[in-house]
Formats: structure tokens, sequence, C-alpha cells
């Protein structure tokens, strides 16, 4: 991807969004190309999470207008945030993936298990697909809710630093997964501290405050300087 090619796959324009009485996003314009990964850089409480939830559509927006690709967007939260004792397999979960786009009581479809299959070998799951949640890792259990997020094959795929409790090989496993999706097309966000991850990004977007300070290909801006200002 060129940055004078961009095809945005989804848009913030003017959006405001915060809790109760409190906003924590200003007036933010910004887009998130299609067939690449986005990085969201922002120091702790810069309003990472806060862009997600409002791209996922579960945080309603105070002002201004979110454009998204069609279909519902999947949203991989932080493994820490699913109860771990969950009495569920790995496949069981990752078949969870599909209740948004069947219904839960339905038998599966060839194309349902197709694509379960798919999102565990992208994920390097396969041979724990039997086990049960309460009995993997963490870095496992992020993994799991990665290989769900993938199995609905949405066009629109957001990820909450995914890469926080992996090891190097986890890390790898969840890059390739996001660098796979996005060849294919699909608008990938994930908020990240991890600056390697981020700088293997297409493109990347900088919080400060809940105010984007610069958005551009993570060569230009992940620089020393820049990320001096993002957490001074
Ligand atoms: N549910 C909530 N209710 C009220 N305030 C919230 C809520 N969630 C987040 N906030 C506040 O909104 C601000 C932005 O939080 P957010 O989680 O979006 O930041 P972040 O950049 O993702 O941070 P981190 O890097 O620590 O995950 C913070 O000041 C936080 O305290």
């Amino acid at each position: 991807m060129t940055h004078s090619t961009i095809r945005a796959g989804a848009t913030l324009e003017g959006v405001s969004a915060g809790y109760a009485r409190r906003t924590v996003l200003h007036d933010v314009s910004v887009s998130f190309p299609a067939g690449a990964v986005t990085a969201v850089v922002g120091a702790n409480g810069s309003g990472k999470s806060t862009l997600l939830g409002v791209l996922a559509g579960i945080l309603r927006q105070s002002g201004g207008t979110v454009t998204r690709p069609a279909g519902p967007p999947a949203l991989v939260v932080q493994h820490d945030a699913v109860p771990p004792l969950l009495p569920i397999t790995v496949r069981e979960t990752v078949e969870m993936g599909r209740w948004p786009v069947r219904r839960p009581w339905q038998r599966l479809t060839r194309h349902d298990r197709t694509a379960v299959d798919d999102a565990l070998a992208a994920t390097d799951l396969t041979a724990l697909s039997g086990r049960r949640l309460s009995a993997l890792s963490g870095g496992q259990r992020q993994r799991a809710l990665l290989a769900q997020a993938l199995a609905r094959e949405a066009h629109l795929l957001l990820l909450d630093e995914p890469t926080a409790s992996l090891d190097v090989p986890g890390r790898e496993a969840v890059s390739r997964a996001l660098r796979a999706m996005a060849e294919e097309g699909m608008t990938v966000v994930q908020a990240t501290h991890d600056l390697p991850e981020a700088q293997r990004a297409d493109h990347c977007v900088l919080l400060r405050e809940g105010r984007v300070l610069a958005a551009g290909p993570p060569a230009d801006l992940l620089t020393g300087e820049t990320l001096l200002s993002l957490w001074s």
C-alpha cells in the first residue's frame, strides 16, 4: 500500500465521545485504510480503547460521523476481560464467532466449519482446539479470542492490545494473522503499546489526550521525537 493510494475502510469525522459527562475523544477526524493494518498508539488513558469502542459501534459518539464497512465488525478485547473459567473448548469459543452471522441454535454449515478451521490454523491453535478455554495460558486465550474474531469474517477487525500478554512466537502468530486478514482486504485496527508491532503496521495513528496528534506511515511517525511528545 502506498500512502497516496489509501482507500478508507472506516472513517471518523469530527467525532467526540466519552462516558457520562466525561468527553474522552475530542473532534477526532481520521481514516483507517482498507486492506491494511493500522496501529493506534498513545499513552495510557489517551483514548485508544474508547476509539475502538466507537469504531465497533458499542460506544455511541456524542458528535460527528462514523463510517464503517458493511456488516458487524469484530472486536477482540483483552483476554482478562473474559471470564477464564467458561466451561467451553477452544473450538466452541471460535464457533461463537459465527453467532452474529447465523443463529446459535442452527447447525454449523460447511462454510461455518471451514471459517472456524481456518481461524484456528491462522492462530496456531488447531492442536489445542479440543482443550478447555480454562486450561489455556493467558497468551493462548488471547489467541483464541482473536480466532473467534477471525471466524466472523468481518470487514472491520478491531483489537485492543492483542499482543500484550504474548511471548515472541505468540506475537509473531498474531502479526501474521493480522497481515493475512489485511491482505484479504480487511480493515484491521489495533491499539498497541508494542512499538515493534506498531512499526510493522502499514499505517499509524498517534493519539494524545483524546486528539489525533498525527497519522501516516509508521516509519515517519514512530521517531524518538514524536514518541517523546506522546508520552510527555
Ligand atoms: N467505562 C468508563 N467510564 C468512565 N471513564 C472511562 C471508562 N473507560 C475509560 N474511561 C476513561 O477514559 C479515558 C480514556 O480511556 P481509554 O481506556 O480509552 O484509554 P487507553 O488509551 O485505551 O488507555 P490504556 O492504554 O490504559 O488502555 C481514561 O481517562 C479513562 O479513565
